[in-house]
């Protein structure tokens, strides 16, 4: 077995983190034979609930965890990690769109960007969930210049799977036969859920496209788009509270890609920092499928775009900029 690893955890008292860490400590993410351990960061006021959550990850006798290390001070938190999962920040309530929270959260992401840039492995793979998102990863990126851009990522992977689950239930599938759907741009109500490259692995072991199986183009371009974009919404109206389950699946899906790869022929989402593919603007952290091998991701070339999709890339990609511009000022950069 392996030499432990270090990952860190934000938000460690909060809701999603109360999901993940257990993912994250009984090997779903780094896989079975790699032990590690945990550093939990949350603010001094929660230093209380947070004993409460390492008292249970020893009650929960994981054989992969091999120690954990609670504390609100950035600097122990981010030492020598190798992997970030940045959950801590404000969630939104009802009403509220996710680009509201950027007054309240952006200068968290400028903080723990310098403490990475000072104490983390200089590989370190950070996951950004806390909202909004992409302008969150954003922002953390530009005070790490130490650490390489590509290694900053914003979580759209609950995008994904709320489409993939969709399509499913829609097909009848299980939701493992769904693949190549694409969430495009920003993880907010502007998104782009683009099942037009996405397939259906049907009865008999035949492959088909999503919109052959499902046959139905006005359904997808509409209903479809806005369940998923809405769904956020909807989980909030109904619990009155904001995703965490979902999220913290999606969150240990995304990072076991990062460091296991993609399977042959399959594509997943990520916001990244965008090199103006697709014609998506630069310099924002914009979703775009992709495939990883090696530890390191690259975006998928050469998908149609067609009209319709065109239109909600660009307005997805607007409302980014907006978001940066918004963001810059906040911080006074
Ligand atoms: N990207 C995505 O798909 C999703 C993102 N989210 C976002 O994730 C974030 C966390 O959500 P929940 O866990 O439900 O919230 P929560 O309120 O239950 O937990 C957040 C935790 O972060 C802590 N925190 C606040 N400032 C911090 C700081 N500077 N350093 C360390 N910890 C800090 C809080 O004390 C709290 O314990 C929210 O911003 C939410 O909107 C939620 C679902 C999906
Ligand atoms: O909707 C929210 O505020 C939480 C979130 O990001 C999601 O569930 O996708």
């Amino acid at each position: 077995m392996s030499e432990p690893i270090r990952v860190v955890v934000t938000g460690a008292a909060g809701q999603i983190a109360y999901s993940l860490l257990y993912m994250i400590a009984k090997g779903d993410v780094f896989g079975p034979n790699q032990p590690l351990i945990l550093h939990l960061l949350d603010i001094p006021p929660m230093m209380g609930v947070l004993e409460g959550v390492v008292m249970e990850l020893a009650d929960c006798a994981l054989p992969l965890l091999r120690g954990v290390v609670p504390t609100a001070e950035p600097a122990e938190a981010f030492k020598d990690v190798v992997a970030a999962f940045l959950v801590g920040a404000m969630p939104r309530k009802q009403g509220m769109e996710r680009k509201d929270l950027l007054a309240a959260n952006v200068k968290i992401f400028k903080v723990q960007g310098e403490a990475l840039d000072t104490y983390a492995n200089k590989n370190v793979k950070v996951l950004v969930v806390g909202n909004p998102a992409n302008t969150n990863a954003l922002i953390c990126s530009r005070y790490a210049p130490s650490i390489p851009k590509e290694n900053f990522t914003a979580m759209t992977r609950l995008d994904q799977n709320r489409a993939q689950a969709q399509i499913a239930t829609r097909l009848h599938v299980p939701v493992a036969d769904v693949s190549n759907i694409v969430i495009w741009g920003n993880h907010s109500s502007t998104q782009f859920p683009d099942a037009s490259h996405g397939k259906v692995h049907m009865e008999k072991g035949k492959d088909v496209t999503v919109r052959e199986a499902v046959g139905d183009d006005a359904w997808l371009r509409s209903v479809f788009v806005e369940t998923v974009q809405k769904r956020g919404a909807a989980v909030i109206n109904a619990r009155k509270m904001s995703s965490a389950m979902s999220a913290a699946k999606a969150a240990g899906d995304h990072m076991r890609d990062w460091f296991h790869g993609t399977a042959s022929g399959r594509f997943v989402s990520m916001g990244v920092l965008s090199d103006g593919s697709y014609g998506a603007p630069k310099d924002v952290v914009f979703s775009f499928p992709v495939v990883i091998k090696n530890k390191k991701w690259e975006i998928v070339k050469g998908l149609q775009i067609d009209d319709f999709a065109r239109k909600m890339l660009d307005a997805t990609g607007k409302e980014l900029e907006e978001e940066r511009t918004e963001a810059l000022a906040i911080i006074g950069a």
